[in-house]
């Protein structure tokens, strides 16, 4: 069964078509890449994904659900979690603070037990102190929990946004071209993370990315956009020798 389907999608902007006619499926666990030249509509397809933008046309569904009219918060409570290009974190909070605010969704206590300091408050607190620690080790961010999260290195920015997607407790993760601005050496790094958090969590994953690298080694398929359309799709293999995908790169 897809966790995610699209049939159809496709929205316009005034005249621009910059998501047409696009059927992706995702199944439970599978690491898809998303690929294509500058503005093909990969975050546009993401921005539709996640109900940032409603479809002009077509059907979007996670699990069988559609979405196509769901707020974001009810797309999140299905599952899809994001990452942005541009890094979105609360600077001036702690790494820690950070993590924790993503979990808060899921705290129980209110308001009044809140403000009165009720046990339910120390208790939940505890575990979302616990289990935000739990998520920064996964990443190797432990020790930085209480840093700023905007004294943190690019890398580790991109990290701690991953982390707070990781919070929300999702079936498909989308990430946003998670490697630019990395180094080498943190790009591979933020490879073997990508594969860990999959298999640990048994989540899908969505990666837009242009580090060809990083998606051909880590992806089992790719859906390939050119101007708003899938122009292939297939193994990593497939598409690096794919004339119509080399040309849309040459820009031929
Ligand atoms: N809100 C909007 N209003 C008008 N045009 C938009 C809007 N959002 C995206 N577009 C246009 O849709 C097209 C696809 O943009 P999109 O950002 O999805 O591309 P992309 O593949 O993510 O590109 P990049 O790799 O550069 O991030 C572009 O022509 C862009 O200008």
């Amino acid at each position: 069964m897809s966790l995610l389907k699209t049939t159809d999608l496709g929205i316009s902007f005034g005249g621009l078509r910059a998501v047409d006619d696009v059927n992706i499926e995702i199944k439970e666990g599978e690491l898809i890449g998303l690929i294509g030249p500058n503005g093909a509509g990969k975050t546009t397809i993401f921005n539709l994904l996640t109900g940032v933008y409603k479809p002009t046309d077509g059907d979007i569904s996670i699990n069988q659900i559609s979405i196509n009219k769901k707020t974001t918060p009810q797309i999140v409570a299905l599952g899809v979690a994001r990452t942005f290009q541009n890094i979105r974190l609360f600077k001036e909070l702690s790494v820690l603070d950070n993590v924790k605010l993503a979990f808060n969704n899921s705290m129980n206590y209110n308001t009044f037990e809140a403000i009165f300091r009720l046990p339910r408050f120390w208790k939940e607190e505890k575990e979302v102190t616990d289990n935000a620690l739990d998520l920064l080790d996964i990443f190797d961010m432990a020790e930085m929990a209480n840093i700023t999260a905007g004294n943190l290195s690019y890398g580790q920015q991109r990290k701690l946004e991953i982390a707070r997607a990781l919070a929300t407790n999702p079936k498909l993760l989308l990430l946003d071209e998670p490697a630019a601005g990395m180094n080498p050496n943190e790009t591979k790094e933020l490879m073997n993370t990508i594969s860990f958090i999959r298999n640990k969590f048994k989540i899908a994953i969505l990666l837009i990315e242009h580090d060809m690298d990083l998606v051909m080694g880590i992806c089992e398929r790719l859906y390939v956009l050119n101007f708003g359309r899938i122009i292939a799709s297939g193994l990593p293999d497939e598409i690096q020798n794919n004339k119509e995908v080399i040309a849309a790169y040459l820009g031929e």
